[in-house]
């Protein structure tokens, strides 16, 4: 399956082990928690417990560079350790990073982040449109002729984007979409010609109303070859349950992303591993009745 497009590995791993996507978010209080250094080292280790617990278990996992990152050269060397062990035991990675620039730049994040061999290579990376979904062109095309992915940030989960991405443009066909919706639409249109899922996929936060976001009637149509990162489940208060009412039609694309609520049972004590395998079960198991 590694030769496939992102979107058909994606399809797999939904239909291998659901829909759940564990994040790896070394906070500095959870390396605390979990017993570990605040550094480089601490955050290897955080990172290589939770993919031992996710194999299997899940078939995907969201590091979060920002923890790695923190940690300069160090850090990224421990991410390309996490990296290697995710990708070893076949969990699907999206390496959220949120990279954006100008095109000629963002040829150099897709070179980094979405081209095979390369020491931080993933199997998709978030990515931010604020350039213009225009200036990720280049970047989307390698991701696709990688057989890799890219999430672009449309309506994102948290409350202080709200007022940029509700904005309306009168840009494009049709004046008075909202900026997230025109986002979507334009990374959408990459995906016509698939049947089930394309490369090129959204975030939506899963604590929004997406209807405010300008996600009303067609969206589930225009949207329907679009795969969904949906952050915002647990810690920043969305429920599994919500997911029909939030999601509508989109349910059977989205990546249901969480971090602090299952990564908060990874403790220090010996029961620790278990603890987070067993909340990574769990929590699969919920939303596996709600997508049922
Ligand atoms: O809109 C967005 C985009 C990305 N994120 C990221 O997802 C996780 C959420 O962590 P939780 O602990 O489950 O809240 C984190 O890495 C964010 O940077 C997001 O929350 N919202």
């Amino acid at each position: 399956m590694s030769g496939a497009p992102f979107g058909a590995r994606l399809d797999g791993a939904f239909a291998a082990h659901g829909h759940l996507c564990v994040g790896i978010d070394p906070h500095p209080y959870l390396l605390q928690e979990w017993g570990l250094g605040r550094d480089a080292a601490g955050v290897r280790d955080f990172g290589l417990r939770v993919v031992e617990a996710a194999a299997g278990r899940v078939g995907i996992v969201k590091p979060q560079v920002a923890f790695f990152e923190s940690f300069g050269s160090a850090g990224f060397a421990a991410l390309e350790d996490v990296l290697a062990a995710a990708r070893a035991v076949g969990l699907l990675v999206i390496g959220d990073a949120k990279r954006g620039d100008i095109g000629s730049t963002n040829d150099g994040y897709a070179a980094a982040w979405l081209t095979a061999g390369s020491s931080l290579e993933v199997d998709a990376l978030t990515v931010t449109a604020y350039t213009g979904v225009g200036a990720l062109s280049g970047l989307l095309d390698t991701a696709e002729a990688a057989g890799k992915g890219a999430f672009v940030l449309s309506a994102t989960s948290n409350p202080e984007a709200r007022v940029l991405q509700t904005a309306t443009t009168d840009a494009g066909e049709n004046p008075g979409r909202t900026v997230a919706r025109l986002v979507a639409d334009e990374v959408a249109a990459r995906n016509t010609d698939r049947t089930r899922l394309g490369d090129h996929g959204l975030v939506l936060g899963a604590t929004q109303r997406l209807e405010d976001y300008g996600f009303t009637g067609d969206a589930g149509r225009t949207l329907s070859t679009t795969p969904v990162l949906a952050p915002g489940f647990g810690f920043q208060g969305a429920s599994f349950d919500s997911i029909p009412a939030v999601f509508g039609q989109l349910a059977p694309n989205v990546v249901v992303s969480v971090s602090r609520s299952v990564l908060a049972l990874g403790s220090a004590s010996p029961a620790g591993a278990a603890g987070l395998a067993e909340a990574i079960e769990r929590e699969s198991a919920a939303l596996g009745e709600v997508l049922r």
